[in-house]
């Protein structure tokens, strides 16, 4: 088990984002976590990535209790994440935005940084080899040198994923990866996080867009108000009366099938 996530509840003041939330992931499964506007989903993402720590519950990552850990550590020990909103450096290449990623397991301390070391050089190589590798890998390398802000919407979306990559994950987490995607941007989305799990990385991923979700996920988690409403795979999840009603709604059920 890679993710183990034990009685989670978030209170911010009167508002309970999360309550009670038990869920695990396997390792090497791609999973979603679903559910309508408001469920919860991106606070669960906020309190993995300890952006805020759970009101009561646990977080175990690899068996460790990865709860109150600083972020930067979650990110040291093999998490990381996209955002809903894209969060590159507009002004930045799309190569260089990727090498931003590399930075946080660089090993380059303050001495190095300032006076250059020949060492430092050479990490500087082989991040630019990673990132190039990573752009290759999510069909970008061509615009390597291009501004983030110059990338078509999808293309961007493909970025923060590379960017992701970069810090070389063990779980990936993939906050509505294909919003505002078209047919076409959605397919290749499915193909790359396909191949990122074929690299043996597990994948945790919010969606909205459920033919994908369905056609993607291993299993599936439902929060309805906070709480978790199913668990299973998707074909359990598409017959589950509780999800029909709170969230799938019966028109969608339809063009799910
Ligand atoms: N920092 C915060 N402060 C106060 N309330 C918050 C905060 N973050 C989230 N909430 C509230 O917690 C609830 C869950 O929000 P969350 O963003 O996790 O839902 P979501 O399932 O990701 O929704 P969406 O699909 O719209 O992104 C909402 O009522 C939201 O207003």
């Amino acid at each position: 088990m890679v993710l183990k996530i034990q009685n989670v509840s978030k209170n911010f003041g009167g508002i309970n984002a999360l309550k009670d939330v038990t869920f695990s992931i396997n390792e090497g499964e791609i999973y979603g976590l679903i559910g309508p506007n408001g469920a919860g989903k991106t606070t669960m993402f906020n309190l993995i990535t300890n952006i805020f720590e759970p009101t009561s519950g646990e977080i175990i990552f690899n068996g460790e209790n990865i709860t109150a850990l600083k972020s930067y550590k979650i990110t040291e020990k093999g998490i990381c994440r996209t955002y809903q909103n894209i969060r590159l450096f507009p002004q930045m290449s799309a190569l260089k935005n990727v090498m931003v990623g590399g930075h946080c397991r660089s090993n380059a301390g303050v001495f190095s940084s300032v006076f250059r070391t020949k060492s430092q050089r050479k990490e500087e190589q082989e991040l630019t080899k990673k990132a190039e590798e990573l752009l290759e890998l999510v069909g970008l390398l061509e615009f390597k040198d291009t501004f983030a802000e110059n990338l078509a919407y999808g293309q961007q979306r493909r970025l923060e994923i590379a960017r992701a990559l970069a810090s070389n994950p063990s779980l990936l987490l993939l906050d509505e990866p294909a919003a505002g995607m078209n047919e076409k941007e959605t397919d290749s989305l499915y193909d790359l996080i396909k191949m990122v799990q074929s690299m043996g990385i597990t994948v945790l991923i919010i969606e909205h867009d459920m033919p994908l979700v369905m056609k993607l996920c291993d299993r599936i988690t439902v929060l309805n108000f906070g709480e978790k409403l199913a668990e299973g795979t998707p074909e359990e999840i598409q017959s589950n009366e509780a999800v029909i009603e709170a969230y799938l709604g019966k028109e969608e059920e339809e063009e799910i099938a």
